[in-house]
């Protein structure tokens, strides 16, 4: 029986705009939108104890354990609404998370992965005017240098993974969210048309 499922993920350097893409994405494709930073920032906002646990690490820029997210995920993809698949955000972050994730799912752990291109520089001030928006604790400006460096020393790398695997669509981040949602669609569509006939 042939795979139906699709498998996505967004990736790209904090502000890049995955959260807002993630959700066009997900609808497109029918699949849940599942954002680790979401997960987390719920717990906290909850006071559980696993928010307990991250919200330091958090307001800091570090990255969560690799033990607790990967469980977190594998978790969450089990609920029955992962089952046509689902459209990551935030996870896998480092190679780590890569093999835990492969280690999750039968088959090809992804289908196709977005790389939301976007010029640092520009998107601390995106961030910085969505810290008056949000209030977002990891949002000023000294932890959003630190999890740009993170990003570019342990996720970065994954990008050219990916790219190995065949399964990377990169698309120009500026411009409008309506304009974004167009070229990521219209990436997409050609590598998952172009696997389907494989
Ligand atoms: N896969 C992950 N591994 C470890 N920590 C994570 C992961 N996803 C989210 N986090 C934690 O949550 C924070 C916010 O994540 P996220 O909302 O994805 O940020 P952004 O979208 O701005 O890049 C991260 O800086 C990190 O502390
Ligand atoms: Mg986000």
């Amino acid at each position: 029986m042939t795979d139906t499922t699709t498998r996505l993920l967004i990736i790209g350097p904090p502000g890049a705009g995955k959260g807002t893409q993630a959700a066009q994405i997900a609808q497109r494709y029918g699949v849940p939108a599942i954002s680790t930073g979401d997960i987390f920032r719920a717990n906290i906002k909850g006071g559980t104890p696993l928010g307990q646990q991250v919200q330091a690490i958090i307001e800091r820029g570090e990255l969560v354990p690799d033990t607790l997210t990967n469980e977190i995920v594998a978790d969450r993809l089990t609920q029955p609404d992962a089952a046509p698949g689902f459209l990551l955000d935030g996870y896998p972050r480092n190679v780590e998370q890569v093999h835990a994730l492969d280690n999750m799912i039968e088959g090809d752990s992804l289908d196709a992965v977005v790389l939301l291109e976007v010029d640092t520089d520009a998107v601390v001030s995106r961030l910085l005017k969505r810290a008056e928006l949000e209030g977002r604790a990891d949002d000023t400006e000294e932890v959003i240098r630190h999890r740009q460096h993170i990003y570019a020393e342990q996720t970065a790398p994954l990008v050219e993974l990916f790219s190995e695997r065949g399964i990377l669509v990169a698309v120009d981040g500026l411009g409008t969210v309506e304009e974004v949602a167009e070229r990521i669609a219209t990436g997409l569509d050609s590598l998952l048309t172009s696997k389907a006939g494989r």
